[in-house]
């Protein structure tokens, strides 16, 4: 599993490393800077050949320790190097001074600060071949200062002006860590605290960290600074040192969601037994509102169905069964006027979950469903629950249904609901990110977990997942694994049925949510764009076929 570290995390791990005699700092510094040299080799491997231009921006900490390595390597490789600074090489951490001082053995250094930048300086500037930002890593405590030649970088300005010295290819920009002025703990941008900021934040070709991901790099904006995202091995993983950290208290672990080919639990349960029946693999009960709104539910419940729950109902007021029933074939049909009538369903103790949300409604029959499927009408059994779309709105209009709660639910909100449902931790959420580490997207989600007892996932092109003990999942829809077209209308009705029919086959809340956005992105990458939800549940034999199951 991909383990996604804080800014702490990390400098945890590196510190124990050290105090173990496993490693140097500065050993861990050569390591890196290798590291980048050969991430960019590998990108382009046209570099390796001939002489080329770079520019390396260095910082005052230890990522500008890194960018001194890089620089050193690129010239012994032959290219022609200038490197500036950012800050003052007397108080620079002793490796990253050790590393200036081996650099200033080789090639001068200039301040990045200086205003006496010339027009010809510029010119140079932009028609390098590579351009390394190695100003802050994770020691990134504040917003960046805007500096002269970064702020081009930061700007974009740098390929905006190539038509002005002609030349075709823009400089490839070299991320070390994480583009500077990014947060490696929320993906944020640090700024001001009324907002001022570069208009456009700058993204790199390409992000070359170490170990691990940040947790920074999945999350909001960071997939759209990094770009492209490498993670290099420094040699952290030896066996003493990760018996030290299992123990640490900074070990909340943060994982990205993975294919069920990698849980071999996952699988089990995917996988159909045979000799099974239908009463085997779970039953899931949609709840549908009234007639012109069951499109919604009717997806979940279609999701639901592939997704292999044995068998999917949708319950209805009766006035929407001629419409349901001209609509589903494989999918049963039962009418469910109110609360007390849930109530009723719920006593047939094969039905293993409860769908409500999706085009379901907000008045009083609606609110009593939910109610009743929360079993805070008294009912001796409450179900496993999806809690989706009206069903969070009623949820956050009522906070005695909320209290109701329990470690049998799933909530799946979007930003809006979220923020509806959540209100002050939104707020936290919204408020510019002044300081690093910024409250992040997990964060505001494992909180949100804690506070309604249940397993949150809240959705995005960076989905979070958090049970209310702290586990927490980011099933990322970046990079290799990019799929914008899933933000079309009714792609989390489906999602909300993938959750509920995993559920009734067994998975546990959290594994059924971390499965199911896994899933749910795979149908979406392996159809394409042009997608519209009802390709979704579609998708799902071939993701299948592929994975085995
Ligand atoms: N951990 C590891 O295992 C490994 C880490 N490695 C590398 O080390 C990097 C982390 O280094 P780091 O801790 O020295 O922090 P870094 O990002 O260089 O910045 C700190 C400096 O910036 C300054 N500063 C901060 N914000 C500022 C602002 N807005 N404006 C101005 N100044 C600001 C801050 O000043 P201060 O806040 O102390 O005044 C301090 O001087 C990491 O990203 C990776 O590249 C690798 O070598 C391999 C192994
Ligand atoms: N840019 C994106 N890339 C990938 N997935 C996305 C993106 N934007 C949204 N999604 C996903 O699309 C789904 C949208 O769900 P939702 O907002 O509830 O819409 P609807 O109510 O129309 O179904 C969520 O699963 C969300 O994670
Ligand atoms: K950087």
């Amino acid at each position: 599993m991909t383990e996604l570290l804080t800014s702490a995390q990390m400098r945890a791990i590196e510190a124990a490393a050290i105090a173990s005699g496993q490693v140097t700092g500065l050993e861990l510094m050569e390591r890196a800077g290798r590291g980048v040299v050969e991430a960019i080799f590998a990108e382009w491997p046209e570099l390796r050949a001939g002489s080329f231009r770079a520019v390396v921006l260095c910082g005052p900490g230890n990522n500008g320790g890194d960018g001194f390595v890089v620089a050193r390597l690129l010239k012994e490789w032959g290219w022609e190097v200038e490197v500036f600074l950012y800050g003052d090489p007397e108080r620079m951490p002793p490796d990253a001074r050790v590393n200036y001082e081996r650099w200033v053995g080789m090639g001068e250094v200039r301040d990045i600060s200086a205003k006496d930048f010339s027009r010809d300086d510029f010119d140079r500037f932009w028609q390098a071949d590579l351009v390394v930002d190695a100003l802050f890593g994770i020691g990134l405590a504040r917003p960046a200062p805007l500096l002269e030649p970064h702020n081009y970088v930061l700007h974009r300005l740098f390929n905006d002006s190539l038509w002005w010295v002609g030349k075709q290819d823009p400089a490839k920009i070299v991320a070390i860590d994480q583009p500077s002025g990014m947060c490696a703990d929320s993906g944020r941008e640090l700024r001001d605290a009324n907002g001022e900021g570069p208009d456009e934040p700058y993204a790199a070709y390409l992000t070359v960290t170490f170990h691990r991901p940040k947790v920074g790099h999945f999350l909001e904006d960071g997939p759209r600074f990094c770009t492209k995202l490498k993670v290099v091995d420094i040699g952290l993983a030896g066996s003493k040192f990760e018996d030290c950290v299992t123990s640490h208290p900074l070990r909340n672990g943060t994982y990205l969601t993975r294919s069920p080919e990698a849980d071999f639990e996952a699988m089990q349960r995917l996988r159909r037994a045979e000799g099974g029946h239908k009463y085997t693999h779970g039953h899931a009960f949609i709840l549908s509102g009234p007639s012109g709104r069951g499109g919604a539910a009717r997806l979940a419940a279609r999701g639901a169905l592939r997704v292999g729950a044995g068998l999917v109902t949708v319950g209805c007021p009766a006035e929407a069964l001629v419409e349901n029933a001209a609509r589903l074939d494989a999918v049963m049909l039962r009418v469910v006027e109110d609360g007390a009538a849930l109530d009723a369903v719920l006593e047939d103790g094969r039905i293993g979950v409860v769908c409500l949300g999706p085009g379901l409604g907000t008045g009083a029959r609606e609110a009593g469903l939910v109610a009743a499927a929360l079993g805070a009408r008294g009912a001796e059994r409450a179900a496993s629950l999806v809690l989706d779309a009206d069903a969070l709105t009623i949820l956050s209009r009522e906070a005695g249904l909320f209290g109701a709660l329990h470690g049998r639910c799933v909530l799946t909100p979007h930003g809006g609901e979220f923020a509806r449902l959540f209100p002050d931790i939104a707020e936290k959420l919204a408020v510019p990110a002044t300081k690093g580490p910024a409250y992040s997207k997990v964060d505001a989600t494992r909180e949100a977990a804690a506070r309604a007892g249940c397993v949150v996932l809240f959705k995005g092109a960076d989905t979070v997942i958090a049970a209310p003990d702290g586990r927490c999942a980011v099933n990322s829809a970046h990079y290799e694994r990019a799929a914008p077209w899933l933000a079309t209308a009714g792609s989390g009705d489906v999602l909300a049925g993938f959750i509920a029919g995993l559920m009734a086959r067994g998975f546990s809340p959290f594994d059924a949510a971390c499965t199911g956005a896994w899933l749910h992105v795979e149908c979406a990458r392996e159809f394409g764009p042009g997608l519209i939800a009802e390709d979704l549940p579609e998708m799902l034999p071939a993701v299948f076929r592929r994975l085995g199951v």
